[in-house]
C-alpha cells in the first residue's frame, strides 16, 4: 500500500462526489470492482445538497446498495435523506410509483394493477417447472407491450436447455397465458418498462410526467448502469431530456445481464448519449494478486488496477484446487482459509449456476418430487442449509408459504396477497407460521421419509390455522412414488443428512453477489470456461462468451485476499498455463482424502426474511 496511491485514490473519489452535473446532462463514473462506487453514491447523497423541496433519486439494480445508503444515513442521523421528496430504491420501483402505476387506466374498473417480482412468484404463471420468465415475447403494437407470441430462451438464466417437443407444448402455453395475466393487471419488469416508454413517448402525457419528475428531483444517480438494458438506456434519455440530471455509476467490464434483453419487433429506441466520462482504477478491496488475476479475465485488455487499502500487498497466491462434482475442493480451500485466519462468515462459494454447486451442500436446484410432500421436503433442506445459493434459499422460502397456503385450503392460483385476502390474513402472519413450521418440522437425517411425513403431520395439525377453508390438502397424501422407505434427506434432493454446523461459508450464484465482498472466495470454473479463459486474447470472443468471461470477472473480484479456482482435475494444467500467461501468483493444491463435513445451524439463514 502506498500513501501515494491512497491520496490520488482518495482525490479521484472525492471529484466524482462532487461532480456538477447541469440541467438534462449525463455524466458517467466508470469504475474497476472495489473502486468505492457504493461509497462515492453514499457520499454524494449525504454531503452535496439538492435545492430546498427537491430531492434526489438513487437508484439501483439490487438492493445492496440501498441497504448500504440506508445504513448510512441512519448511522449519520441523517434518515430524511431517506424519505420523501428523496427516493432510494430499486429501479423497478421508481418506475412502477413515478412513470407507470399512476398513468395506468382505471378501466376495466375490477382490473388490479399488481407488480411482480418476476412471473415465478405467480402460480398462475408456471407450468411443467417453467414460469412466463423463461420465454422472450413478439411486440404487440396495438398494446405496445412484449404479449405477444413467446419463444422459449434456448439458454435461460438458469441453464436449462429445452428439446422441441417441450417447446411445442411450452410456447402456446406461454403465448396465451401472458395475454391474460395483462388482462388481469399483473405486470413485470419487461411490462414495466414497455409501460414507462409508451407513456413516455405520448406527446400529452410524456410532457405532464417530465414536469413532474423534474419538479421533484434535482438528479438522479443510477448505480450498476452497466447492467440497463436498451430499454432502461431509454428512459433515462426521456428524463434527460426533460432536463433531470443524470449520475451514471457503473463498470461496463462487470455487464453480466446481457442475456435479459432479447425483445424483438419495437420501434428503434432512442439512445442515451453521455456528456462526460470520469473514471476511478484504484481498488479499496482486493490484494494485488486478486487484481493480476481479475486484470487476465477482463475481456479487453487493460493494465492491471492498483489495490489501494489495507489488503493491497500483494496478498496470498491464488490456489488451484482439483474439483469434481460431489467431490469438492471446499475442504481444502477450507483449510488454506482456516490457515490464514479467515472466519467462516468471511468466506463465499460460488458457481456461475446452481447446479454447478455441490449437492451435498446446497440440495438439488428444484424439488426433486413435485407432489407437495416432495416440495415441503426440499424448501424445508433447503432453507436448513446453509449452503444452499441465496437466491434458491429464496425460491424455498416462497414454496414453504405457498405449501402452508394449500394445507390451509387458500386455493385459486393466485398471488401471495389474494390468497391470504381470501381468509383476512396478515402477510406477517404467514411468515410467522412458516418460520415456526421450519424449526419444529423433525431433522431431514437417514429416518425414512413415511416416518418423517407422520411426524410432520403432527407439527403441521399443531398449527393455528385461518378457519375459511379448513381443509388440509396435501401432506397426510402418499409419500412421492418409491421413497417411502428412503432416508428422508434423499427424498428432499440432498446427498446427506441436513443436519451439522458447516465450515464453508456463503454459497451462491455469482449473479446474486454483485456488490458484495468477502475475505476468501473459492470459484467454481468447469472446463468450458477454463477453455474460454485460454482463448481470451487469442481469438475474438463472441458475446455470450464474453459475458461468461465477465460472470467470473465479478465472481474473483468479490474477494480481499484469498481467490481458490476449483477446476475439474484434467483442466488443472490448462488453468495454471493461463495464470502463469498473466504472471499471476499462485500455488497448485493437491487434493487430499476428504473427511465428510456437517452441515450448518438449522436456522442459520433466516435472514433471508
Ligand atoms: N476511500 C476509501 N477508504 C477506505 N476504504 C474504502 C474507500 N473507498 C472504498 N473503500 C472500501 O473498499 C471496498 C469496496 O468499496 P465499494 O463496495 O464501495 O466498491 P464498489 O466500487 O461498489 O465495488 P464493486 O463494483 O466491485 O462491487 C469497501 O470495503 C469499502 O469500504
Amino acid at each position: 500500500m502506498s500513501a501515494d496511491n491512497q491520496n490520488r485514490a482518495r482525490a479521484a473519489q472525492q471529484a466524482a462526489v462532487r461532480l456538477a452535473v447541469p440541467a438534462g446532462g449525463v455524466v458517467e463514473i466508470r469504475a474497476c470492482p472495489g473502486a468505492g462506487k457504493t461509497r462515492v453514491i453514499v457520499e454524494r447523497h449525504l454531503t452535496v445538497p439538492v435545492p430546498a423541496r427537491k430531492g434526489r433519486a438513487v437508484v439501483s439494480f439490487t438492493r445492496v446498495a440501498g441497504r448500504e445508503i440506508r445504513r448510512r444515513c441512519h448511522e449519520e442521523g441523517r434518515d430524511e435523506l431517506l424519505e420523501s421528496p428523496h427516493f432510494v430504491g430499486t429501479l423497478d420501483t421508481f418506475l412502477w410509483r413515478h412513470l407507470v402505476r399512476p398513468y395506468l387506466s382505471r378501466k376495466p374498473s375490477d382490473r388490479v394493477w399488481t407488480r411482480l417480482e418476476s412471473w415465478s412468484k405467480l402460480p398462475l404463471a408456471r407450468h411443467k417447472g417453467v414460469s412466463l420468465d423463461d420465454f422472450d415475447y413478439a411486440f404487440d403494437a396495438r398494446s405496445g407491450l412484449h404479449i405477444g407470441r413467446a419463444t422459449l430462451r434456448g439458454r435461460t438464466a438458469k441453464g436449462r436447455e429445452f428439446s422441441e417437443s417441450e417447446r411445442r407444448i411450452l410456447e402456446p402455453w406461454a403465448t396465451t397465458t401472458i395475454r391474460a395475466l395483462w388482462e388481469k393487471g399483473y405486470f413485470t419488469g419487461d411490462l414495466m418498462r414497455d409501460a414507462a416508454l409508451n407513456h413516455l413517448q405520448d406527446p400529452a402525457l410524456g410532457a405532464l410526467i417530465s414536469t413532474i419528475v423534474t419538479s421533484r428531483f434535482a438528479e438522479m444517480i443510477v448505480d450498476e448502469s452497466q447492467d440497463c438494458s436498451k430499454e432502461d438506456r431509454a428512459i433515462l434519455h426521456h428524463l434527460s431530456a426533460a432536463g433531470l440530471p443524470l449520475v451514471l455509476v457503473g463498470d461496463p467490464d462487470q455487464s453480466i445481464y446481457g442475456f435479459r434483453s432479447k425483445s424483438t419487433g419495437r420501434p428503434a429506441l432512442p439512445e442515451l448519449v453521455i456528456n462526460d466520462r470520469k473514471e476511478l482504477t484504484h481498488n479499496w478491496r482486493s490484494s494485488q494478486t486478486v487484481c493480476d488475476l481479475a486484470a487476465g479475465l477482463r475481456v479487453h485488455e487493460r493494465p492491471a488496477d492498483i489495490a489501494t487499502g489495507l489488503d493491497s500487498a500483494s496478498g496470498p497466491p491464488v490456489l488451484l484446487l482439483p474439483h469434481e462434482r460431489g467431490a469438492g475442493a471446499e475442504a481444502d480451500f477450507a483449510k488454506e482459509a482456516e490457515r490464514l485466519e479467515i472466519p467462516v462468515n468471511e468466506r463465499m462459494l460460488l458457481a456461475y449456476n446452481g447446479s454447478a454447486l455441490p449437492t451435498r451442500v446446497g440440495g438439488t436446484r428444484r424439488p426433486p418430487h413435485s407432489s407437495p410432500l416432495g416440495r415441503l421436503l426440499w424448501s424445508v433442506g433447503t432453507l436448513r442449509s446453509g449452503e444452499s445459493p441465496a437466491a434458491r434459499r429464496a425460491d424455498a422460502f416462497g414454496l414453504l408459504k405457498e405449501c402452508l397456503l394449500d394445507h390451509w385450503g387458500l386455493e385459486g392460483g393466485g398471488t401471495e396477497r389474494e390468497r391470504l385476502a381470501m381468509a383476512n390474513v396478515e402477510p406477517v402472519e404467514l411468515i410467522r407460521a412458516a418460520s415456526r413450521v421450519l424449526r419444529e418440522l423433525p431433522p431431514l437425517d437417514d429416518r425414512t421419509t413415511r416416518v418423517w411425513k407422520e411426524e410432520a403431520m403432527k407439527t403441521l395439525s399443531a398449527l393455528d390455522r385461518p378457519s375459511v377453508h379448513p381443509r388440509r390438502v396435501v401432506f397426510d397424501s402418499a409419500c412421492p412414488r418409491g421413497t417411502s422407505s428412503a432416508p428422508v434427506y434423499k427424498t428432499a434432493g440432498f446427498t446427506a443428512g441436513v443436519t451439522g454446523a458447516e465450515p464453508i461459508g456463503r454459497a451462491g450464484i455469482i449473479h446474486q453477489v454483485k456488490g458484495e465482498e468477502a475475505d476468501a472466495v473459492l470459484v467454481v470454473m468447469p472446463g468450458n470456461a477454463v477453455a474460454l479463459w485460454e482463448a481470451r486474447g487469442r481469438r475474438p470472443l463472441t458475446r455470450d462468451e464474453a459475458e461468461t468471461l465477465r460472470v467470473y470477472f465479478v465472481a474473483v473480484t468479490r474477494a480481499r485476499k484469498l481467490v481458490g479456482l476449483a477446476v475439474p482435475p484434467n483442466d488443472l494444467d490448462r488453468a495454471a498455463r493461463v495464470l502463469h500467461r498473466y504472471g499471476v501468483d499462485h500455488r497448485r493444491v493437491r487434493q487430499e482424502p476428504r473427511k465428510s463435513v456437517p452441515l450448518p445451524d438449522a436456522l442459520f439463514d433466516i435472514g433471508i426474511l
